[in-house]
């Protein structure tokens, strides 16, 4: 559909000239990306109305004026602000448009619902059944202070920036610090209805027990209300589509790790482990209990592994060969030796991941972890075969 040039002669009130630009407005809104849902605003029911008038009639040539009903999710939408700056834009961008006004106001709770209903595509309330296209990643060590939400954080950058899109799950509860690595400690998931919005850090939606509790609370749960958390992270966290759900595992063999291998026995897992092999037992351990609820093991990550000298000599701090021992108990590859790195331990204090250093030896291994897991694709994890038993 032609749009007329912004000098083009215009007489007061012609309807099809403003149609027409009506027509380009709507049409250069979809340009406009909902940050948190992550869908165009006109496919979100944001846009209830787009009128273009005459700014001044009576005018031999009027200026074209856009008037935009733009409806938020949900009062105090965290985003509003960039949301109604870029609608502006992408109307004041039309040929012919002079002037811009976007009447802000917020959706009522039926099309709110309705909205949830859609986007969640009528699918069972847990999206991330052995039938969805997304991998879901387990990120698993054998004891704390293996470096494990470190790789975790690190490698959901990396697959993210690698193109992927990418979900992390902050199942540390006892010891969540992914928001911290990841450089939004204090940020809240927005609630839309029933559905919580995650906060997205470097490009990763990100959900953590953290977000929930006030600083500096610890979190004292027994099983049930653990499972009743994870559960929820599951379902009424409105992730979108991703290609990958991580998440990053408590050490060892609790509570939290029954439960999603009851919620999610078709993940994959990844080992995390130090060079120290006295740790491949415990290490090994935590695959077993994986394993046993369906799970996949798929590797190994050795991590603090030598530190290059300026000599050009090594520093095993914590010996060497735990990688190796480990994935060969288990019978899976080891993916990744994480050299120790100063950068990596700093960049996690700053909430900065390392992994998108250049130059830093373990932001590169763990963005060749990141690569080969994305080579691996999903295999045949938990789909089903196809083949009916005779
Ligand atoms: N390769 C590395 N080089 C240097 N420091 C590291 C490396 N990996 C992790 N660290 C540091 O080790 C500490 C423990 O890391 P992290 O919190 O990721 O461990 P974790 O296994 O997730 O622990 P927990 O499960 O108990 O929360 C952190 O201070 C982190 O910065």
């Amino acid at each position: 559909m032609g749009v007329p040039a912004a000098s083009a002669p215009r007489e007061p009130g012609d309807r099809s000239v403003n149609g027409a630009l009506e027509d380009a407005v709507r049409t250069a809104l979809t340009r406009v990306i909902d940050p948190e849902l992550r869908k165009p605003v006109t496919e979100l029911d944001m846009i209830p109305s787009v009128r273009v008038v005459d700014s001044a009639a009576g005018d031999a040539s009027p200026a074209a004026r856009a008037e935009i009903e733009l409806r938020l999710t949900i009062v105090g939408c965290p985003a509003a602000d960039r949301i109604e700056r870029d609608v502006r834009e992408a109307a004041a961008s039309v040929a012919g448009i002079e002037e811009v006004s976007v009447d802000v106001g917020v959706m009522d709770r039926a099309t709110r619902d309705a909205l949830i209903e859609r986007l969640r595509g009528g699918r069972a309330r847990m999206p991330f059944t052995r039938e969805s296209t997304t991998r879901v990643l387990a990120v698993t060590s054998g004891k704390g202070g293996v470096g494990k939400s470190t790789i975790t954080a690190n490698l959901a950058v990396a697959l993210a920036a690698q193109g992927l899109r990418v979900g992390l799950v902050d199942a540390d509860v006892f010891g969540f610090s992914i928001p911290g690595l990841l450089g939004i400690e204090g940020a809240k998931p927005t609630r839309v209805g029933e559905a919580i919005m995650p906060p997205r850090a470097h490009d990763v939606a990100v959900i953590s027990i953290g977000m929930f509790v006030e600083p500096g609370a610890a979190v004292s749960w027994r099983g049930p209300m653990l499972h009743r958390t994870v559960e929820q992270f599951l379902t009424d966290v409105y992730f979108g589509d991703l290609d990958m759900l991580i998440l990053d595992m408590p050490p060892g063999t609790g509570d939290v790790a029954i439960s999603v291998g009851q919620l999610l026995p078709h993940a994959e897992v990844l080992v995390v482990t130090t060079p120290q092999k006295a740790a491949a037992d415990v290490a090994e351990r935590s695959a077993v209990v994986a394993r046993q609820t369906g799970q996949t093991v798929i590797g190994v990550v050795e991590n603090m592994a030598g530190l290059a000298q300026p000599d050009g000599s090594v520093l095993e701090l914590f010996g060497s060969g735990g990688g190796d021992e480990t994935a060969a108990r288990l019978g899976v590859p080891l993916l990744a030796r994480v050299p120790l790195s100063v950068g990596l331990r700093e960049g996690g204090d700053a909430g900065i991941p390392i992994v998108t250093d250049e130059n830093d030896a373990a932001g590169a291994a763990i963005r060749e972890l990141a690569s080969a897991i994305a080579r691996r694709g999903r295999g045949l994890a938990g789909k089903p075969l196809g083949v009916t038993p005779r």
